[in-house]
């Protein structure tokens, strides 16, 4: 566990970039701090590693005062990951990932092997591992930032906006993997964005900072989005807070049509598959110009995701595959909203019931 306990820090010139702070992060889970820009998350971020130096308070990890360990050893045992991912231009991506076990004393050719297998693991291809940054895509860049942290196996992680600067599809294949990852491994992760949705996506809880380096509210996503603490919660989680909502409801209970039987009534869209059954794309009035389809949904997928397959795809309707990929439903809006219908429902009447009591 990460504890900050009255953390302050003032820069000189006299601006409170952190205002008396007391948290906890928990062990093996995502805290993300959040909040407008300016407001201290990132200097609360690099105060655990001690690249910024509090003015006064303590913050300790595992019980022991980081201020009491020597700043460069404490750092090879918290990964760092940060915006652009910081990758050192001049060596291969393999010597990236490998340079915090070189400089624990790990030999070259073991630090390799385990780059190698950790680049797979981020979801690279091994190919990659002889090239250098500047041949990668921000999004390969990023993974191999995630690798790079993951190198010594630290169990604390800080990430100052690790996804920020990639396309919102990249990004969304990055936050994916990095909760698998995280599943796997269970580390200790503080991490810094400015977008609500991120944090509500990845945080087992959220810490909303307002400016001046004050803590608005911690707790997890479901709480924040259910009892805001106070007006400027309710306001900075607010913005599409019934959308936001259906991340929480997942795909499961969704009514499904068969494949074949869906034709869009209204304006003849056709799913059309391939020999295997799995989704090539939408045939309007016929035609064989297929327009492609914006992604397929699973069981397990959350209600946000099938609503927004289906508002963005031409027939109104989001196809379901299993795990093989093969087309085994489809679902309309309308049917969608007859299901959030039906939740409404069972929410009034619990709260009918609660109130009789
Ligand atoms: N080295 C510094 N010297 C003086 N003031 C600083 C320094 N670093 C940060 N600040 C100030 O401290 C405050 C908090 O900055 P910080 O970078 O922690 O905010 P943030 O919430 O991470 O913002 P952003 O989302 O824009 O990155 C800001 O007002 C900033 O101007």
């Amino acid at each position: 566990m990460i504890t900050f306990d009255e953390v302050t820090k003032t820069f000189p010139g006299g601006s409170v970039a952190v205002d008396n702070l007391s948290l906890e992060l928990p062990t093996g889970q995502i805290t993300v701090f959040v909040g407008p820009s300016g407001c201290g998350k990132t200097t609360s971020l690099r105060m655990i590693n001690r690249t910024i130096e509090p003015t006064s308070g303590v913050i300790s990890i595992d019980g022991e005062d980081v201020s009491k360990q020597d700043a460069a050893l404490l750092r090879r045992k918290i990964g760092y990951v940060i915006q652009n991912a910081g990758l050192f231009p001049h060596r291969t991506i393999v010597d990236n990932i490998a340079t915090v076990p070189l400089l624990n004393g790990v030999n070259k050719k073991q630090a390799r092997e385990q780059a190698a297998e950790l680049l797979t693991r981020v979801g690279l291809d091994s190919s990659l591992a002889h090239r250098y940054p500047a041949q990668l895509s921000g999004g390969q860049q990023q993974r191999v930032g995630v690798a790079r942290a993951l190198a010594a196996d630290p169990p604390v992680m800080l990430m100052d906006e690790p996804f920020s600067a990639v396309d919102p599809i990249v990004r969304d294949g990055l936050q994916k993997e990095f909760l698998r990852l995280q599943a796997e491994l269970g580390k200790t992760i503080a991490f810094v964005t400015h977008d609500i949705d991120e944090a509500i996506k990845l945080g087992d809880n959220v810490a909303i900072f307002r400016e001046g380096g004050h803590l608005a509210q911690l707790g997890s996503p479901q709480d924040l989005l259910d009892n805001p603490a106070d007006d400027f919660v309710a306001d900075f989680v607010g913005r599409d807070r019934g959308f936001r909502g259906l991340s929480f409801l997942t795909a499961a209970e969704l009514e499904v049509e068969p494949v074949t039987a869906y034709v869009d009534r209204l304006d003849a869209v056709r799913l059309v598959l391939d020999d295997d059954g799995r989704p090539r794309g939408w045939s309007v009035d016929g035609s064989e110009r297929l327009r492609p389809l914006p992604g397929t949904f699973t069981g397990t997928d959350t209600l946000r995701l099938v609503t927004d397959l289906a508002i963005t795809s031409p027939a109104g309707a989001a196809v379901r595959v299993d795990r093989d990929g093969v087309a085994d439903g489809i679902v309309a809006h309308e049917a969608i909203a007859r299901h959030l219908t039906g939740l409404r429902h069972v929410g009034n009447e619990r709260d009918r019931s609660q109130a009789a009591r």
